[in-house]
């Protein structure tokens, strides 16, 4: 894991990656872009400041777009950034990205440390394309050195949207606050059909099963949830499992897709045929 990095007589530096940017030692501001963006206490930078903030957005979402436009299938996978190598998630993370990989999916992850680390591992010496968005933190933070490409993003809210867009499916593993946020934010994208047809896989069932039994016995049963909402996940720690549960999904969604255009092609061809008849020059008694 790249933190900081190394000068000419092996002494560490302090290094922040803002975007496009890295600043070391004393250029490091004492906050992040999404942290004063958040400020509700800095009212006099609304006028000034959030118009030209605006642009810094969308030149993420710019540098997002173009950089991923090309990339194959992929699947986006979370967990912890505090793992450990002899951990259970940081080992099925790497088989799972391993798997992924030579099922011919690329492995996004949010290029940090522990189970980001551990897919961007799997995925790469399994010789898949490791994909890595960096986040702007108030600690030194690099990207992991399995990310073949990476995004250095300034805010939570462009890198988020990426995870989704150029995922198919996304593989959640034991994590804290952020990985709880990644798998709530891409339930309720699938729950408000924001997404349709996208495989949430749990994996870890030591760590998942409590959830899933609050999920069943709580949120369902006090109607917070529709007990339908049970099944817009699956939960296994079998790699074969997560991997098959993903291509099948995706198998399906190729195939509708396939009808759709077939019916459309087919209504095209009913509709060109009856303009033809209907121009023919009209013949027989009638005429
Ligand atoms: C806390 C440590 C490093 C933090 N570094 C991160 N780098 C990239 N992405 C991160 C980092 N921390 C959180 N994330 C995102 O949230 C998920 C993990 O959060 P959790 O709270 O640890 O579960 C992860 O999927 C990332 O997208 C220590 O070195």
């Amino acid at each position: 894991m790249a933190n900081g990095s190394v000068n000419g007589r092996g002494r560490r530096m302090p290094e922040r990656h803002q975007g496009a940017v890295t600043v070391r030692r004393a250029v490091i501001p004492p906050s992040t872009a999404d942290e004063r963006l958040l400020d509700s206490r800095q009212r006099g930078d609304w006028k000034t400041r959030d118009a030209w903030r605006a642009l810094r957005i969308l030149s993420e979402f710019v540098e997002g777009f173009d950089t991923l436009a090309d990339l194959p299938p992929a699947v986006s996978i979370f967990g912890s950034a505090r793992s450990k190598p002899d951990s259970r998630e940081w080992q099925l993370a790497e088989q799972v990205a391993a798997a992924l990989a030579r099922a011919g999916y690329a492995v996004i992850t949010g290029g940090g440390p522990g189970v980001m680390e551990a897919a961007n591992k799997g995925c790469a010496e399994a010789g898949g394309l490791s994909v890595g968005l960096g986040i702007e933190l108030p600690f030194e933070q690099g990207l992991n050195e399995w990310v073949d490409l990476g995004i250095d993003f300034r805010y939570f809210f462009a890198r988020k949207t990426m995870f989704v867009k150029y995922a198919q499916a996304f593989v959640v593993l034991p994590g804290g606050f952020g990985t709880m946020d990644e798998l709530f934010e891409a339930l309720t994208l699938v729950q408000t059909k924001k997404v349709t047809r996208f495989p949430v896989v749990l994996m870890g069932t030591w760590y998942w099963q409590g959830l899933v039994d609050w999920m069943r016995d709580t949120m369902a049963t006090e109607g917070k949830i529709a007990p339908a909402d049970l099944r817009l996940f699956c939960l296994t720690d079998d790699v074969d499992d997560a991997v098959r549960h993903i291509v099948n999904a995706d198998a399906e969604i190729a195939a509708e897709q396939e009808a759709v255009l077939a019916r459309a092609a087919a209504e095209q061809q009913a509709a060109a045929a009856a303009e033809s008849i209907s121009d023919e020059p009209a013949t027989g008694p009638e005429a």
